[in-house]
C-alpha cells in the first residue's frame, strides 16, 4: 500500500495543492484526452471528469476525495485484480486510458520525507488500436490501428498505413483520394490516426466519411514529418529489414505516424512490427465500401455476422487461420497465377480428405504463436506464451510430416510444408524441458520450471518446502509444550506466519510462563493469534527461499524469451504457414463437404457459371427443408465484340432476383479468394473489381434519401467499372417517378453496354427496357419463373431466357397479409392502368377510376384478426358448475360484450 498517501482529510480544504494533487495533475496534463488509471495500492483511482465518465461507464460508484478550489473532487476506482475486465470495457465504448504506476518503493518515498509522494508515471497507454492481451482481443479478427496521411504536391496525393499491433504485421497503401472510404471500409480499423489538418482537408473536400469519426485520433502535425519518420522507421526496423527509402512520401509519413504512436503508448518498450507490405491494395480485386455491405461479405447490413458469407465459409479450426481467411475475403486477388496456385492446394487437399482430417485435426491444437511472439517481444508475454511457441513449433513439425504421402505437392502446399519442417525443433524441446505442464499466467508468479531443469532452483524449492516440514514440526512441539491440541500455524497475506488458538485457550498463553514466548497480535470472536520469536525467524528464512526460487525462475524465464526473441523471423513465417494452412484446409473442406466446384480462372472475359447457388441463401432454405434451385448465368464477352454481357433480369417479386445477382457475385469474389464455389463449373476470366448495388436503403443520418444514395452509387460504378469489371444492379430508378426512373435505368444500361462493356446483372421491374435486348447486341433477357395456380403465384426460382410480363406485386402483397379490400381495389386499378397504357380502356373506364379513386380511402377495414371476444367468454361458460344466478349474469356479460363489440 502506499502509505505516502495523504489521507482524505489532508486533501481537503486545499487552499493549495497537495503533492499528491499536484503530481496527478502534472501527470494527467502530459497525457489529454486519456483516462488516467492513478495506482493507489490495491487500486486504480481516477478523480475529477474522468471519474464521472468511468463511473457512468463502468457503472461503479462515484464518492468523493475531499476538495479542490471548494468543489468536491469525485473519484472512483477499480481494484487491480480486476482492471484488465473494465478496461476492456472503456477501450470498447471508445475511451482511452493512460496507466499510471507506483515507479518506485513506497519505502524510497518515505526516505524523502513522511510528506513526499510515491513516484508515479505512465507506463502505457492503452487504445483500441494498440491492445495486445487476449482478454481485450477479438481471437478471430484483425485489429488494426490505421494512420492516414496526405501530402500536398506529392505523386499521390495520400497514403494509408495500418498496422496489428497484436501481431506486428503493417501493410502501407498509396491511394488516390476517392479510394480513401473503400480502403478504409476494407481494413476496417479500430483506431486510425491522422492531422488537424488533414482532417480539415478531408472534411472541406467531403471525403470525410462519418464512420470514421468514433474511432479517429488527431496527432500532432510532426509526428507526420516525412523527413523525421525515415529516421523512426529506420531504428523501428533495424538490421535493413526493409529500407524507408521504398515508400512513398505520403507513406512513410503514414507509417512514421503509425510508430510513432505505438512507441508512445508502449512507453519505451519497443514496437515490434514486421517489415510492411508495400502497396498492399494494388494487387486485389476491387471491392467498395457499399459492395461490401449490400454482399454481406463479412457481416450482415444489420451488422450480424451470422448470415455472412464470411460466417458460411469459414471453416478454419485455429485464429489466425480465421484471421486470414476474413483478410482473403476481404482482399481477393487480381491476378490469374496466384489465384490458381491457391485453388492447386485447395484442389490436392479437397481430393484427399483422409489427409485433409489429419492436417485439420492436428491444427486445432496449434496456439495463436503470433500473438504470443509479439506479446513476449512487448515484454508483455508470460509462460504461457512461451509455451505457445513450443506448442507452435512441435505442431508444425508433426504436420509438416503429413506432405510425404503426397506424390505431387502443388508450390503452395510444397512452400508450407518446407516452412513447417524448418519449426525450430531445438527451440520447442528447450522450451518443453523447461516449462511445466501447469503454468501460471504471469513470470512473476513463479512456479512455471520444470522439476529437474535446473538444480539451483530444485535446491531452493527443497529449502522452502523444507522449511514446511520444519514448520509442521515446530507446530507438533508448540503444542507439547502448551498443552493446547488445537494449536495451528497458519499464514495469511497480512500477518504472515502465526500461531492460532481457540479463543478459550488464548487467555492460557497470555499467562506465564508462556507470555515470555507468545506475542499477541490479533484477537478473533472465537480465536486469538500469536507470534514467535523463532516463527518470525523462519518466516525469514522461507520468505527469502522463495524469493531466490523466484528468482533464478524469472532469469530462466528471460532466458528463454532471448532465445525464443531470436528466432523472431523464423517463427513469424511459421504462424504465417500455419495460418495459411488452416485456410487452405478449410476451404478444402468447405469445397468437400458442400459440393463446391474448382472455378477456372483465366485472363479472358469469361463468365459463364453452371447450376450456381447462392453460399448463404443455400444454407437458409435447406434448414427450412426445401431446396434451393441452382442457376446458370453466362456473361461472357470478348474483346472483338466490344467487351462482356449483360443480363437483364425480370420477374416477380420474390421471386428471387437478389439472390441471383447477389449469388454470381460472390461466386467471383469466392473464386478470386482462392476458395472453390457453390456451382457445378464456373470459367471466370479475372475480374479487377465488383459492384454490387442490390436494395439500396436510406442514409437519413447522413442527409441522402434512398434515390440520392441510389443514383451516388450508380454514378461511382458508371465512372469505375472497366471492361474487367462485374457489375451487379437492382432496381435502379425505383426511388423516383415512374418515368424519370426508366429513363435513368434506360441510359445506365446503355452507358455499361456501349461505353464500359463491363460484364453485369441488371434487374429491373421496368419491363420496358426489355426492348434495349433488339438494339443492344449483347443485352440479353432472362427472367424468373413462376407458375399460377387457382389465382396463387408460385415462385420457381428458376432463371430461363425471356422477359416477364408482370411482376405479381398484388399477389406478394396478400402472401404478405394486405387486407382483401385492399387487394380487391389494387386488383381492380391494376386492370384499368394496364388497358389504358395498352390503349384499350374506354373514357367511361378511365373516368371512373379517376371518380373511384377518392373512395379507395373509405373502403372498411378489414376485422382484426384474433378471437371474437362473444365466442371467447361463451367457450369459458360452465353451464353445470353455475349457479342460477351466475348464469342470469353470464347471459348479461354476453350481450354486452355482443353490444361493444358492434359499436367497434
Ligand atoms: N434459387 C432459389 N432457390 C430456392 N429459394 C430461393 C431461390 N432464390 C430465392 N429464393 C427464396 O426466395 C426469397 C426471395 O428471393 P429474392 O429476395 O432474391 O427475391 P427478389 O426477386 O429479389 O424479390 P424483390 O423483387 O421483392 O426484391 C429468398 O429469401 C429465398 O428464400
Amino acid at each position: 500500500m502506499d502509505q505516502s498517501l495523504p489521507d482524505s482529510a489532508s486533501l481537503s480544504p486545499a487552499p493549495a495543492l497537495t503533492p499528491m494533487m499536484a503530481q496527478y495533475f502534472e501527470i494527467k496534463a502530459v497525457n489529454p484526452g486519456y483516462l488516467l488509471f492513478y495506482r493507489m495500492g490495491d487500486f486504480y483511482e481516477l478523480f475529477f471528469e474522468d471519474a464521472e465518465i468511468a463511473s457512468a461507464a463502468l457503472g461503479i460508484v462515484l464518492t468523493k476525495r475531499g476538495k479542490h478550489l471548494g468543489q468536491d473532487i469525485g473519484m472512483c476506482g477499480v481494484p487491480i485484480h480486476a482492471a484488465n475486465d473494465y478496461l476492456n470495457k472503456l477501450v470498447k465504448l471508445g475511451h482511452r486510458v493512460a496507466i499510471c504506476e507506483q515507479v518506485e518503493d513506497p519505502k524510497e518515498a518515505k526516505k524523502r520525507g513522511a510528506k513526499s509522494v510515491v513516484k508515479r508515471d505512465v507506463v502505457r497507454l492503452i487504445t483500441a488500436g494498440t491492445l495486445t492481451e487476449d482478454d481485450h482481443l477479438d481471437a478471430r479478427a484483425s485489429n488494426f490501428l490505421a494512420a492516414l496521411a496526405m501530402v500536398r504536391h506529392g505523386e499521390t496525393d495520400f497514403a494509408l498505413a495500418w498496422t496489428d499491433v497484436s501481431t506486428g504485421e503493417s501493410f502501407t497503401a498509396d491511394l488516390a483520394a476517392d479510394q480513401l472510404q473503400d480502403e478504409l471500409a476494407r481494413i476496417d480499423p479500430a483506431e486510425l490516426i491522422l492531422s488537424e489538418a488533414t482532417r480539415l482537408a478531408l472534411v472541406e473536400r467531403h471525403l470525410f466519411a462519418p464512420a470514421w469519426l468514433p474511432i479517429s485520433h488527431i496527432a500532432p502535425a510532426q509526428s507526420f514529418d516525412s523527413e523525421a519518420a525515415s529516421a523512426t522507421l529506420r531504428d523501428a526496423f533495424p538490421g535493413g529489414a526493409f529500407d524507408p527509402s521504398a515508400l512513398s512520401r505520403a507513406a512513410r509519413s503514414a507509417l512514421g505516424a503509425i510508430v510513432a504512436y505505438i512507441s508512445d503508448s508502449q512507453k519505451g518498450v519497443g514496437v515490434a512490427l514486421r517489415a510492411p507490405v508495400l502497396g498492399a491494395t494494388a494487387r486485389s480485386m476491387a471491392i467498395d465500401q457499399a459492395t461490401r455491405a449490400s454482399l454481406e461479405l463479412h457481416q450482415t447490413q444489420r451488422g450480424q455476422q451470422r448470415g455472412s458469407l464470411r460466417n458460411a465459409i469459414d471453416l478454419t479450426v485455429t485464429a489466425p487461420g480465421s484471421r486470414l481467411l476474413s483478410a482473403r475475403l476481404a482482399a481477393p486477388l487480381a491476378d490469374a497465377a496466384a489465384i490458381n496456385e491457391r485453388l492447386d492446394a485447395v484442389s490436392v487437399l479437397a481430393g484427399d480428405t483422409m489427409l485433409n482430417g489429419r492436417l485439420r485435426s492436428d491444427l486445432k491444437a496449434v496456439p495463436d504463436l503470433a500473438r504470443a511472439l509479439t506479446r513476449l517481444a512487448l515484454d508483455r508475454g508470460g509462460p504461457r506464451d512461451l509455451a505457445a511457441i513450443g506448442k507452435a513449433v512441435s505442431a508444425a513439425l508433426a504436420l509438416s510430416g503429413h506432405f510425404a504421402r503426397l506424390d505431387d505437392v502443388p508450390t503452395v502446399l510444397a512452400r508450407l510444408s518446407a516452412t513447417l519442417a524448418a519449426a525450430p525443433a531445438p527451440l520447442a524441446s528447450m522450451l518443453a524441458l523447461a516449462l511445466d505442464d501447469e503454468l501460471p499466467l504471469f513470470s512473476r508468479d513463479g512456479g512455471f520450471v520444470r522439476k529437474g531443469y535446473d538444480q539451483t532452483l530444485d535446491d531452493e524449492r527443497a529449502l522452502a518446502s523444507e522449511t514446511r516440514a520444519v514448520v509442521a514440526a515446530l507446530q507438533a512441539r508448540l503444542i507439547e509444550e502448551t498443552d493446547v491440541r488445537s494449536l495451528k500455524i497458519r499464514h495469511n497475506g497480512v500477518l504472515g506466519y502465526f500461531v492460532e488458538v481457540p479463543a478459550a485457550h488464548g487467555t492460557r498463553l497470555l499467562e506465564e510462563p508462556h507470555r515470555q514466548s507468545f506475542i499477541h497480535r490479533q484477537t478473533l470472536a472465537n480465536a486469538m493469534r500469536f507470534t514467535t520469536t523463532e516463527l518470525a525467524d523462519l518466516e525469514g528464512r522461507i520468505a527469502r527461499a522463495h524469493e531466490a526460487a523466484l528468482d533464478i525462475e524469472l532469469k530462466i524465464f528471460s532466458s528463454l524469451r532471448s532465445e525464443a526473441l531470436g528466432r523472431t523471423e523464423a517463427l513469424r513465417e511459421l504462424a504465417d504457414a500455419l495460418a495459411e494452412l488452416d485456410v487452405t484446409a478449410a476451404l478444402a473442406h468447405l469445397a468437400a463437404t458442400r459440393n463446391y466446384a474448382r472455378p477456372e480462372i483465366d485472363t479472358s472475359l469469361a463468365f459463364e457459371i453452371k447450376a450456381g447457388r447462392h453460399p448463404v441463401v443455400e444454407d437458409m432454405v435447406q434448414a427450412e427443408g426445401h431446396s434451393f434451385v441452382a442457376n446458370d448465368a453466362d456473361l461472357s464477352g470478348a474483346d472483338d465484340i466490344g467487351g462482356g454481357r449483360l443480363w437483364l433480369v425480370t420477374g416477380p417479386n420474390m421471386g428471387g432476383k437478389s439472390t441471383f445477382l447477389r449469388q454470381n457475385a460472390l461466386i467471383a469474389i469466392l473464386a478470386q479468394m482462392g476458395s472453390f464455389v457453390p456451382a457445378a463449373s464456373a470459367h471466370i476470366g479475372v475480374i479487377d473489381r465488383v459492384f454490387s448495388r442490390v436494395g439500396a436503403s436510406d442514409d437519413i443520418a447522413h442527409g441522402r434519401s434512398t434515390f440520392m444514395v441510389e443514383m451516388v452509387e450508380t454514378s461511382a460504378i458508371l465512372n469505375r467499372a472497366t471492361r474487367r469489371s462485374l457489375v451487379v444492379l437492382d432496381e435502379i430508378g425505383r426511388g423516383t417517378a415512374t418515368f424519370d426512373g426508366l429513363s435513368i435505368a434506360w441510359a445506365a444500361v446503355e452507358a455499361l453496354h456501349e461505353t464500359t462493356g463491363c460484364r453485369a446483372l441488371f434487374a429491373t421491374h421496368f419491363h420496358e427496357l426489355t426492348s434495349l435486348a433488339k438494339t443492344l447486341s449483347r443485352v440479353s433477357n432472362v427472367t424468373m419463373k413462376v407458375r399460377e395456380w387457382e389465382g396463387e403465384v408460385v415462385f420457381l426460382h428458376e432463371v430461363g431466357p425471356g422477359a416477364a410480363d408482370r411482376s405479381y406485386g398484388i399477389q406478394v402483397a396478400r402472401l404478405a397479409g394486405l387486407p382483401e379490400p385492399v387487394l380487391a381495389r389494387a386488383r381492380q386499378v391494376l386492370d384499368i392502368l394496364e388497358q389504358r397504357s395498352a390503349g384499350t380502356a374506354s373514357s367511361s373506364q378511365k373516368a371512373s377510376v379517376l371518380d373511384d379513386l377518392p373512395l379507395f380511402a373509405h373502403q372498411p377495414a378489414a376485422k382484426p384478426a384474433g378471437p371474437d371476444p362473444v365466442h371467447a367468454a361463451l367457450d369459458a361458460v360452465r353451464p353445470d358448475e353455475m349457479t342460477p344466478k351466475q348464469a342470469i349474469e353470464a347471459l348479461y356479460e354476453l350481450k354486452k360484450l355482443r353490444d361493444d363489440a358492434r359499436r367497434s
